[in-house]
């Protein structure tokens, strides 16, 4: 058995940050990710004008209920979704003009369901580019609160950023959701938000989020579930055994339930209060499986599914071609350039069993894809990528870890 810790969860550390900032006193982080998307989410709060201290092991985040100390920002958001979209619901709150910009493939991603619904909600904010895209300008002067409709089908992200905001406008927030993807990630946002003092109802599709504000806390952040899927496929793949510390019963993130996929298609999993541990053992059947849920765990399903003894297909995934690069066609492209056959629609994709052949991947600058196609290298030997550094945007330890768990096994 091989125990591996991995670094902490992105979407928890994004989220405590958030409620950090906007919580009375001082809140202290234990164990945040440090990574480009977490990293570039803290120094936006600089930015803002919030007391961001890191230390090792600790970020120390001093809370403003009233919103950004400064009156005028420039907010660089990088690769990273949470922050695009979370930050600026935030600033919102405050008074003061803020810019948010991002990379050029950030800037791509939608943001108008999220933005739309702000300015329902009275914020003056404008695009300087295209239409429902980064950069926005937010001329903010406090949020009065009211009742909004929204479509979440693209990204949960747009809900968990009204949902943070709610406890930081004068009445409180209705939110009538239309349509959802990625649900875990919401459930993700209430259990944090309940952690930080707000209790957040629901009635139907409706979320009734009361005002009040957030208490400060003492958090410590659980390891990254999408991360740990590459360890768990690693396992499976190589028939050894991994042990995942800090991801038990209770964990927040809904994709350790990666694991039951792996469960489905013939690993051995056990899950404890505490850890989660997958044996691989030897077989690894081909299968349906529905991942609306936990799609940031489809790369890593679709990079081992030529290993698997009948088709793997994958359904419900279309908010996978709006994520850093379009990975369903990501995946179709590399699993085709290792001589595999595969299929796509517009929500799927159908992986054969095959023996692929070593190709340098396209990284499409998708850190996911980096990180499972290195995964299903693991029994294709010469495999190399286009852009290893990609992997920073969560996991920039990622090449020495695999190294080192590669040496363990002997694989
Ligand atoms: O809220 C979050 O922390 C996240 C939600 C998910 O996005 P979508 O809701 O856009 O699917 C997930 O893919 C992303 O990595 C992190
Ligand atoms: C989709 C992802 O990131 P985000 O949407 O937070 O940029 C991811 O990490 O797979």
């Amino acid at each position: 058995m091989t125990v591996l810790a991995v670094p902490g969860s992105k979407s928890v550390t994004a989220r405590a940050l958030f409620l950090a900032a906007a919580a009375d006193g001082v809140t202290v982080l234990r164990d945040p990710l440090l990574s480009d998307d977490t990293e570039g989410f803290a120094e936006g709060l600089t930015r803002l004008g919030y007391d961001v201290e890191r230390s090792p092991g600790a970020w120390r985040i001093t809370g403003r209920p009233a919103g950004p100390a400064a009156g005028h920002a420039e907010v660089f958001t990088r690769d990273a979704a949470t922050a695009a979209r979370f930050l600026p619901a935030l600033a919102a709150a405050g008074h003061g003009t803020f810019r948010f910009d991002a990379s050029a493939q950030m800037r791509r991603r939608p943001v108008a369901p999220l933005t739309e619904a702000l300015r329902t909600l009275g914020v003056d904010l404008a695009y300087e580019g295209e239409e429902g895209h980064l950069p926005l300008r937010v001329v903010a002067d406090g949020v009065k609160g009211g009742a909004i409709e929204l479509d979440a089908s693209l990204s949960s992200q747009f809900l968990t950023a009204l949902l943070l905001l709610g406890p930081l406008t004068k009445e409180g927030l209705r939110i009538r959701v239309t349509g959802i993807v990625s649900v875990p990630y919401v459930e993700i946002t209430l259990a944090m938000m309940r952690r930080f003092g707000v209790e957040v109802a629901r009635e139907g599709d409706t979320f009734v989020v009361p005002p009040g504000g957030y208490r400060a806390q003492d958090y410590p952040i659980e390891p990254d579930a999408s991360t740990a899927s590459y360890v768990f496929a690693a396992a499976a793949l190589a028939g050894r055994t991994a042990t995942v510390p800090g991801l038990g019963r209770d964990a927040l993130q809904g994709d350790l339930r990666f694991v039951d996929v792996l469960e489905r298609m013939g690993a051995r999993v056990e899950t404890t209060a505490d850890a989660t541990t997958v044996t691989g053992t030897g077989r690894l059947s081909g299968l349906t499986v529905a991942m609306r849920d936990i799609s940031d765990t489809m790369p890593t399903l679709a990079a081992i599914a030529p290993f698997a003894d009948g088709p793997v297909r994958i359904e419900d995934v279309y908010n996978t071609r709006v994520k850093e690069c379009d990975r369903l066609e990501a995946c179709a492209l590399n699993l085709r350039a290792q001589g595999i056959e595969v299929a796509t629609g517009r929500d799927w994709i159908e992986i054969h069993p095959g023996t692929p052949k070593p190709v340098e991947i396209a990284c499409h600058r998708d850190h996911r894809i980096a990180m499972s196609f290195a995964v299903a290298g693991l029994r294709t030997p010469g495999t190399t990528f286009d852009d290893p550094g990609c992997v920073k945007k969560t996991f920039p330890g990622f090449h020495a870890f695999f190294a080192d768990l590669r040496r363990t096994w002997e694989v």
